[in-house]
């Protein structure tokens, strides 16, 4: 292959203003993207001379003999390859509240209620790396089973590092702030990508990136799972369109930092630990790329929601943006799902959230809005977790002002809020950070203590009728003049 001449000028790539990236789209394609002409060597993907003198290097994401359909990988054409660095170290200080290995010495099984508040911006210097801290998770990123849900809250851009999770797939939801701010800058291998809150971010195992934070902080959720990666839900009987469409994901085009870099450190994290090596260049130094492992972002404004047309609540599962599937059919290690605004239609049903115990583990997080089945306590930036068969369901405001509207509820447009779940069929080991924080809500139980016994023998008419809400609690849901409703807001 003819080697073009380098001329690689410093800083290199594309020198696009971060609101204006270039993105490819699309969800799972094998793309390809050369921040200089013809890098990308042609009809192979290891030369003996890579174009403008690159190395040829792959990342997998799964193992080499993976099913044709099922195996990811790409191939980076890069200035130095990532192994031109310093022996690696445990990081000092450590990480004390980030936990990949779930068991008696590291968690606490718990099968309450629980639900934090949402945590202030950092008081000291704080990258995302130092920002995040684990909320509870299974299983074990060793044995390539589990996952772990983690929250951040951070103030600093990270300067002249990098970070790489060994350990498995970062979903990164970010929150904080409206969703017209800049959110998450973050440089990867493949590289940049701007996500604001309202978008979600996928940095699968391996891949090094960076995080600045443009708006000065930035807090959010984290999920990660191991052993498996995130993909597109079968869709069963909605059909072939529906909920994300695959061409909405965006994915990086090809960009390089050619810098000297004295002392560029990449951040390790394998096995819940973290250790550092240092190299004298940027690890974004990919000047093309191909594959099918890729980092990508969605905007769950995109969204094309599932609901009920005539009668009772749907499960949640309608809503699945994506999942992280377990070798059980159906059956996820993580499922990551949206409540987004929509039309509530059902005609005498009771609309929000029914009450339940569910097998699989439910951690929840609000982006923006109120979320339909808590009236209050449960903020943009909180959590909850109700874990494997603990009971819950909506509290006790959201009930009584429901079942006080009657039977004859008009459509309402549930307008201006965003929350999710990751659900995972694996049990929830709850984190010393998440247990000690003051953030915690002793008092969640409260929210449904005051459900009444609306029990009554004399018939079902008469029980309708001794269901004796008062007026004001029905007053607190309060409509729009478009017909949309925020309950409690
Ligand atoms: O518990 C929750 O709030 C999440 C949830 C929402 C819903 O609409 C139905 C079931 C469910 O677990
Ligand atoms: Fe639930």
């Amino acid at each position: 292959m003819e080697r073009p001449h380098l001329e690689v000028a410093p800083g290199g790539g594309d020198a696009a203003p971060w609101e204006r990236l270039p993105y490819q789209a699309g969800f799972g394609n094998h793309f390809s993207s050369e921040a200089m002409e013809v890098a990308l060597p042609s009809g192979q993907n290891n030369p003996l001379h890579c174009p403008y003198g690159l190395y040829a290097e792959q990342i997998s994401g799964t193992s080499f003999t993976t099913p044709h359909k099922l195996n990811q990988r790409s191939w980076l054409y890069r200035i130095k390859p990532s192994v031109t660095h310093e022996p690696f170290h445990p990081r000092i200080p450590g990480h004390k509240y980030l936990i990949s290995e779930f068991n008696q010495s590291t968690s606490a099984a718990t099968p309450t209620q629980l639900r934090w508040k949402p945590v202030d911006d950092p008081e000291t210097p704080t990258d995302f790396i130092d920002g995040l801290y684990t909320v509870c998770g299974a299983g074990s990123s060793y044995l390539r089973h589990g996952f772990a849900i983690h929250m951040y809250a951070a103030n600093k851009s990270m300067v002249g590092c990098a970070f790489c999770n060994a350990d498995g797939d970062f979903l990164i939801v970010p929150q904080k702030g409206s969703k017209y701010v800049y959110g998450l800058w973050i440089t990867t291998e493949c590289g940049r990508l701007q996500v604001s809150p309202g978008e979600m971010v996928v940095l699968p195992q391996g891949f090094r990136f960076s995080v600045d934070l443009p708006d000065g902080c930035s807090r959010g959720y984290v999920s990660e799972v191991f052993g498996t990666h995130f993909q597109l839900p079968d869709l069963g009987p909605i059909g072939a369109n529906g909920l994300a469409a695959a061409r909405d994901f965006l994915v990086p085009v090809a960009w390089f930092d050619n810098n000297v870099h004295p002392g560029y450190t990449i951040v390790q994290k394998f096995g819940g630990e973290l250790f550092t090596a240092k190299q004298d260049f940027s690890p974004f130094n990919v000047v093309a790329w191909h594959g099918n492992y890729v980092p990508y972002k969605y905007d769950l404004s995109k969204f094309c929601p599932f609901n009920t047309v005539l009668i009772d609540h749907g499960d949640p599962s309608v809503n699945t943006v994506l999942t992280a599937p377990s070798d059980k059919p159906g059956v996820a290690i993580l499922d990551f799902v949206i409540f987004p605004p929509r039309w509530l239609v059902a005609e005498h049903t009771f609309r929000p959230p029914y009450y339940h115990r569910n097998c699989m583990s439910e951690f929840m997080g609000l982006i923006y809005g109120t979320y339909e089945a808590k009236a209050d306590g449960f903020s943009p930036g909180g959590a909850s977790l109700h874990s494997c068969m603990t009971p819950h369901g909506p509290d006790t405001k959201t009930y009584e002002a429901t079942v006080s509207r009657g039977k004859d509820a008009e459509p309402v447009r549930i307008a201006g809020t965003m929350a999710f779940m990751f659900e995972s069929y694996l049990i929830p080991r709850v984190c010393p950070w998440a247990l000690e924080s003051p953030n915690l809500d002793r008092d969640y139980y409260q929210c449904w203590i005051g459900l009444r016994s609306h029990f009554s023998c004399q018939g079902r008419d008469a029980a309708s009728r001794h269901i004796s809400v008062a007026n004001d609690v029905a007053g607190e849901l309060q409509h729009g003049e478009d017909g949309t409703v925020a309950p409690g807001s």
